[in-house]
């Protein structure tokens, strides 16, 4: 686990800096009234200045609309949500906008071509984040050029648009993007699930890299070996709620919830092989039960 940083306190006491993201008691509901489901029920997590933490759980789980609820493309029905030290709770879309203007939270998306507009070229893209904050032209053109050997770019791409690049080379664009303005949080929803393995093995490198400037990630991903070598710590998520929290090594080395234990037998890129059949039935049963 990376080292958290820590202020001295008055007393010289050494307290854990304020969480970057806190939520709390979260609860998210889709649809009318009369059909009205639940997708989030109870979720509270934190995390701190330049930690990791790894969200996963199966398809439907409710990853995404919490990645949602944390950008306010999501409405809360309940519970808080706190970025920044900002209460986010009663924000309408004007308020969540000038948030997002702010830099104080960036996103990246599984399809590189939703978090990139298709008609902006590649220059223009990364410079952005940058000019909404008032940085001026001149100096936002050389901080994006200095930026892109952090993501492994070549000038040579600046004036594409995104449909002119690679997978591979769109997503690091959009990585590029959201951290270049240099936000206090970046929710990354399955960034890599959409690449081949070598794609993704450099993406996951360079966010590793790119946390060492203090930015808190919130990495979601269905795979829990994607998420097991980068995130502090992981949080479980299953059928809308969070089963189980911790350090990211004790939740691979001793999981406690049959769902994590289920995630953990079926990650083979965490073993050699993923458990064994009936082990896995077992555990369904057993959450099933
Ligand atoms: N816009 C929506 N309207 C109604 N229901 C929705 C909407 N978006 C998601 N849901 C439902 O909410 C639940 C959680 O969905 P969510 O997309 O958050 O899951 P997920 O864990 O991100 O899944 P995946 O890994 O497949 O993206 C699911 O039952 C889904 O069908």
């Amino acid at each position: 686990m990376t080292a958290q940083p820590t202020q001295e306190g008055a007393a010289g006491t050494v307290r854990r800096p304020d969480p970057v993201l806190e939520v709390t008691a979260l609860e998210v509901h889709y649809g009318p009234r009369r059909r009205r489901r639940r997708a989030l029920h109870g979720v509270s997590l934190s995390v701190a200045p330049g930690e990791t933490l790894g969200l996963i759980g199966e398809t439907g789980s409710g990853k995404s609309t919490l990645a949602r609820a944390v950008l306010g493309l999501a409405t809360a029905s309940a519970g808080s949500l706190v970025i920044g030290g900002e209460d986010v709770g009663g924000y309408g879309p004007r308020q969540w906008r000038g948030l997002r203007r702010r830099g104080v939270v960036q996103y990246v998306f599984q399809d590189p071509l939703r978090s990139l507009d298709p008609d902006l070229a590649i220059e223009e893209s990364l410079a952005e984040p940058l000019l909404v904050q008032g940085v001026a032209r001149q100096e936002a053109a050389e901080r994006v050029r200095a930026f892109l050997p952090r993501v492994r770019l070549s000038e040579e791409l600046l004036d594409r648009l995104p449909g002119e690049l690679s997978g591979g080379q769109r997503q690091r664009v959009a990585v590029a993007r959201a951290l270049v303005a240099e936000p206090r949080l970046v929710i990354l929803d399955e960034p890599v699930s959409a690449l081949d393995s070598a794609n993704r093995v450099q993406i996951l490198e360079i966010l590793k890299e790119l946390r060492a400037d203090g930015v808190a990630l919130v990495f979601i991903s269905h795979d829990l070996g994607s998420v097991a070598g980068i995130a502090d710590r992981i949080a479980v998520l299953h059928r809308g709620e969070l089963v189980e929290t911790g350090a990211a090594a004790d939740m691979v080395n001793r999981p406690q919830h049959p769902y994590t234990r289920l995630l953990v037998g079926s990650a083979p890129t965490l073993h050699g092989a993923p458990a064994r059949r009936a082990e896995r039935e077992a555990l369904r049963a057993l959450l099933h039960a």
